[in-house]
């Protein structure tokens, strides 16, 4: 099943590049660049990937960042991943990067930018891989410093076709970033956002009513309510559902309650991701490969799924 799941053509709708940092890239990266590390091997730094929650991943994951510097980081960071999309058919990708994580310590928006969008060039040209790269907001920072970064990013507005937003969702609803993203729309950009991962369902109306989303990340709690579940399934709204991620994370004890399947059937426009695969021990087959194991989804099902990826694609 495994080798058929691999071979079955997909999109990657949500990933974030600085997830997929893996801790041999992290340590050749933090020895290029001469920082020293807090974990003495990449085992060791394996084994701290034990997460009980979203801001338990986040602290290890923006401490993670910190070996990412120079142009040349970011696109060995987003070759390696597009490298793996190729071994997996992911024929399309629309990964987010988070400026901010980078900005604040000192990296120019420049760097970070021009190495990933080499990277998903050489992508196009060499792998014949399709993308389009989502700027992701930092929800846990103020209004004010997501504006600033938005005006940093606009000059280089054709390198990205929408904004999103993650970090910390508790206590940081979208209605915060209501006026950043109305500012984004009238440039141009298309909206996404996480919702519903951590946080509740009004968190998933506001990602659609406020800010206008295309597609809503995770929102697996939608099904706390009903009302909205029948919206998602009328306007056929995508959810980039990230099945590793939510045990990892805790969202689900078990990889044997995950609402995934359920929503498929009921009509929902779920699609598999990996979210932060270096973290939380898979890539998207990877990912596929556990709903068949441990919910039993079938080939029919498993091509559904595919498909809804394709279909969910915002960027050409
Ligand atoms: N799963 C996730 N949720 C929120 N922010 C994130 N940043 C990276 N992965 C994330
Ligand atoms: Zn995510």
């Amino acid at each position: 099943m495994y080798e058929w799941l691999n071979n079955l053509p997909k999109a990657e709708l949500h990933l974030h590049l600085e997830g997929s940092l893996e801790p041999e890239l992290l340590f050749r990266l933090a020895e290029r660049n001469k920082i020293s590390l807090p974990w003495k091997d990449v085992e060791t730094l394996r084994q701290a990937y034990a997460f009980n929650n979203l801001q338990e991943f986040l602290d290890l994951y923006y401490r993670g960042a910190d070996v990412l510097r120079t142009e040349q980081d970011f696109y060995d960071l987003t070759w390696a991943y597009l490298q793996k999309c190729e071994e997996q058919d992911v024929v399309h990708t629309e990964p987010f990067f988070d400026p901010q994580t980078h900005t604040d310590r000192g990296v120019p928006f420049e760097a970070v930018l021009n190495g990933i969008s080499a990277a998903l060039a050489d992508g196009r040209e060499l792998l014949g891989i399709s993308s389009g790269l989502i700027l992701s907001f930092l929800r846990h920072l103020p209004e004010e410093a997501a504006f600033r970064t938005l005006e940093q990013a606009l000059p280089y507005r054709d390198a990205f076709f929408a904004v999103g937003l993650d970090s910390s969702e508790v206590g940081h609803p979208p209605s915060k970033f209501q006026r950043v993203f109305d500012k984004a729309r009238a440039e141009g950009l298309l909206t996404v956002a996480h919702a519903g991962e951590e946080g509740p369902p009004e968190y998933i109306w506001q990602a659609l009513d406020l800010l206008k989303v295309s597609r809503i990340d995770h929102g697996v709690r939608a099904a706390e309510d009903p009302k909205l579940i029948a919206r998602l399934i009328e306007e056929q709204i995508p959810l980039t559902v990230c099945p590793l991620s939510n045990t990892k994370l805790k969202v689900f004890g078990d990889m044997r309650q995950h609402n995934i399947l359920d929503l498929l059937e009921q009509g929902v426009k779920v699609t598999v991701n990996s979210d932060d695969p270096a973290y939380f021990g898979g890539y998207v087959t990877e990912n596929f490969m556990a709903l068949h194991e441990s919910l039993g989804m079938t080939e029919e099902q498993a091509r559904r799924l595919a498909q809804n990826s394709l279909d969910a694609r915002l960027a050409y």
